[in-house]
């Protein structure tokens, strides 16, 4: 395996490092960009054989355009890190980098891993996922390491929808701790998490089985326990009577849950696909419930059958 390959990272924050850090474990060097470097964005990605972008959301669809005028290598593969929706169109990252480059590879990166602990050299995993193999597979074997296992397949939707709707149940769990509401309370919160965030996926396409891996359950347990994680912190907060603007200007970095929890209720609205818990914390970012009332009113929801989600 050569470890000549060029390779660029898009976003210099938390994760954009992380991900440098794990590169250079695994013995592959690679060059970070951000609007904040000398260099420019046409400079860095010039003869990139792999593009890796860990941008927050609010910025993909703006650099991927930026990239488009600015053209690829041929053959690059473009790998995403980023864990949201596009406000304006609904779309997943990675349908964001397809649609813009329709022949280049695009690789889904998506796992519990909070930068913090990778950053630590804390043991972890992760999926790569791509409609071509091939592309995932070289990925897979830049970032392995003894630190990182990182497992492929090929449901890049359902891998990124995982990382992406836990974020608001990170919120929904930082509440639920926040206000003591015990262990009981958190186990059905997190299991009931898991056939909301099914039912959204399988709507756009995704697989069942991905949201019992590590980019689904693995990253919801990971990131529903872990004062580590921006989304839980913001849940916290919320549940303290802070106002969401006091909290976000306070946080360390970016919570995808925050603008995920609103563009999920457009799109749940939409189809017609219940979200009982994210519908609850949307509110609750709104100023529209407080979070002793959206407890109340997810107690209060009409009875029905276990698994009847699974029938969607
Ligand atoms: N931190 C973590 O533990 C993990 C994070 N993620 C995901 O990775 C993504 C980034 O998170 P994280 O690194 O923590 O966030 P940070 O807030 O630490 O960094 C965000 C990065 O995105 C860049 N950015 C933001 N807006 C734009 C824009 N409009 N145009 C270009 N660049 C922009 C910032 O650039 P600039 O520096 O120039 O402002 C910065 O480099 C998120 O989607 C997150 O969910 C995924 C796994 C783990
Ligand atoms: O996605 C993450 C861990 O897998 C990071 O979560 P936060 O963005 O909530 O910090």
């Amino acid at each position: 395996m050569t470890k000549t390959l060029k390779t660029t990272i898009i976003g210099a924050g938390a994760w954009g490092t992380s991900l440098c850090f794990l590169l250079n474990r695994a013995g592959f060097e690679c060059e970070v960009w951000s609007r904040r470097s000398e260099k420019s964005l046409a400079e860095v990605v010039k003869d990139a054989d792999v593009i890796i972008s860990a941008i927050s959301m609010k910025g993909v669809m703006a650099v991927s355009q930026q990239l488009k005028e600015i053209g690829l290598k041929d053959k690059a593969i473009i790998v995403t890190a980023t864990k949201g929706l596009d406000f304006e169109t609904t779309k997943t990252p990675s349908q964001i980098w397809q649609d813009t480059f329709p022949n280049h590879a695009v690789v889904v990166l998506s796992g519990p891993n909070l930068s913090k602990e990778i950053k630590k050299a804390l043991p972890a995993a992760t999926v790569l996922a791509s409609n071509d193999t091939e592309a995932a597979e070289l990925v897979q074997s830049m970032f392995a390491s003894d630190i990182f296992r990182v497992y492929v397949n090929n449901d890049p939707i359902g891998t990124e929808l995982g990382g992406t709707l836990k974020n608001v149940m990170a919120i929904a769990s930082g509440v639920c701790d926040g206000l003591n509401l015990g262990t009981n309370a958190k186990a059905a919160l997190l299991t009931r998490a898991l056939p909301e965030m099914i039912r959204v996926g399988t709507h756009l396409g995704a697989s069942v089985e991905t949201f019992f891996g590590l980019s689904g359950l693995g990253d919801l347990l990971a990131t529903c326990d872990s004062p580590l994680s921006r989304n839980y912190q913001v849940g916290m907060g919320l549940s303290q009577g802070k106002s969401l603007d006091d909290i976000l200007e306070n946080l360390e970095g970016t919570a995808e849950g925050v603008n995920t929890a609103t563009v999920l209720i457009k799109l749940a609205s939409k189809e017609k696909i219940p979200v009982p818990i994210s519908y609850q914390v949307y509110l609750l970012l709104k100023g529209k419930v407080s979070a002793a009332e959206a407890v109340e009113n997810l107690m209060a929801r009409e009875l029905k059958e276990e698994f009847w989600y699974l029938e969607f």
